[in-house]
């Protein structure tokens, strides 16, 4: 393997330009030539690639966001506008593709696969939602964790303050993991996700139990998938007479220096994607588990859907009582 591409896609996470850092910096080490895509899958087919040198991913490593930008591209799911993309490789002679993305990012990469005669990809878990199965952890989650219990912590002195209960809005469209890791770091007294059926009437009894306890505030964490933070609070209204706030955090989530574990992580992701191509290996993500790396053909990952502990969704809400 002599040339190879590097590119981000779907929502950008802290941690990514590491990621691209150990991919080009590794890759270099073994003589091999590193071209980076910028906007993911339309600057592949708008053919906005250029190589990539040592000192292109000199002081990234602890910068948040993508230095190659990232995008949405839907049309990228129809296979003539992929032929343009594979013609953009093939005439660098490019020969593998790392993509650093979310699970949208890897189906594309797996059809890139499947069509291009003469090209490997190796997909890199980088997204905040911890939803890729094959993986412990996705590049740029402890981030995003981190600055959601932050968040929180602020937030709980002004509920405790005001004897309120507050709703937090965060991000997880269809995964739950932001929001039940950070609502167990963070005390949350009720977890709401999209894995789990929502019971308002049961949440807005717990409250009130809990007022009648003494309890004098609340934190309600709820994933953007299962509701709004605005939406809980009216449903709650319906059964309970409380004054709520709500937060919504936003992308706040997605942006920030990448923590030591990001950093690290993205690190020995991004330069054991190097050393599968240099093996030939091709339509496999790579991971960690356990602590130690391990790939996973797209196949396998896309199998099942991915699922939440439940033994810690159980815990958060043996703890929260
Ligand atoms: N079925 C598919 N076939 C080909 N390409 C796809 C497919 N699904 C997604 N993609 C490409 O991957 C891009 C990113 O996918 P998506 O928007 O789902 O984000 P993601 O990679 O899952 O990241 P995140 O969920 O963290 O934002 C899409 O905009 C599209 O270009
Ligand atoms: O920034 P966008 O494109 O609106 O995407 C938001 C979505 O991206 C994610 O952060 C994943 O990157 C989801 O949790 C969230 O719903
Ligand atoms: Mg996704």
């Amino acid at each position: 393997m002599k040339k190879i591409a590097v590119l981000t896609s779907g929502g950008d996470s802290p941690g990514m330009n590491a990621a691209i850092r150990a991919v080009v910096r590794k890759a270099i080490y073994h003589d091999i030539e590193v071209y980076g895509v910028y906007q993911g899958y339309l600057g592949l087919i708008n053919d906005n690639i250029e190589k990539l040198e040592l000192g292109s991913v000199g002081d990234m490593i602890q910068r948040g966001g993508t230095f190659l930008y990232s995008a949405r591209c839907p049309e990228f799911k129809e296979k003539e506008v992929r032929a343009k993309a594979i013609e953009n490789l093939e005439k660098r002679g490019i020969e593998g593709l790392v993509v650093i993305g979310g699970d949208g990012s890897y189906r594309g990469a797996q059809r890139l696969s499947e069509e291009a005669k003469n090209l490997k990809t190796i997909g890199v878990p980088g997204t905040i939602d911890n939803d890729i199965n094959g993986t412990d952890f996705t590049i740029g989650f402890d981030t995003a964790l981190n600055t959601i219990i932050e968040s929180v912590d602020k937030i709980r002195d002004t509920a405790s303050s005001h004897e309120r209960t507050f709703i937090i809005e965060v991000m997880g469209r269809d995964a739950g993991d932001l929001a039940l890791w950070s609502g167990l770091a963070a005390g949350a007294e009720t977890i709401l996700i999209p894995e789990v059926k929502a019971d308002i009437e049961e949440i807005a009894e717990k409250i009130q139990q809990g007022m009648d306890r003494g309890k004098k505030h609340s934190i309600i964490v709820c994933a953007e998938g299962v509701m709004t933070g605005n939406q809980c609070g009216e449903e709650l209204k319906k059964y309970i007479n409380i004054d709520t706030r709500v937060s919504c955090l936003g992308h706040i989530q997605r942006g920030g220096t990448p923590t030591g574990m990001d950093r690290v992580l993205a690190s020995r992701l991004g330069g054991y994607a190097v050393e599968l191509l240099m093996q030939g290996e091709s339509a496999k993500a790579v991971g960690i588990q356990q602590n130690e790396l391990t790939c996973t053909h797209f196949d396998g990952i896309f199998q099942s859907e991915h699922n939440i502990d439940n033994k810690m969704y159980e815990l958060a809400h043996q703890l929260s009582i």
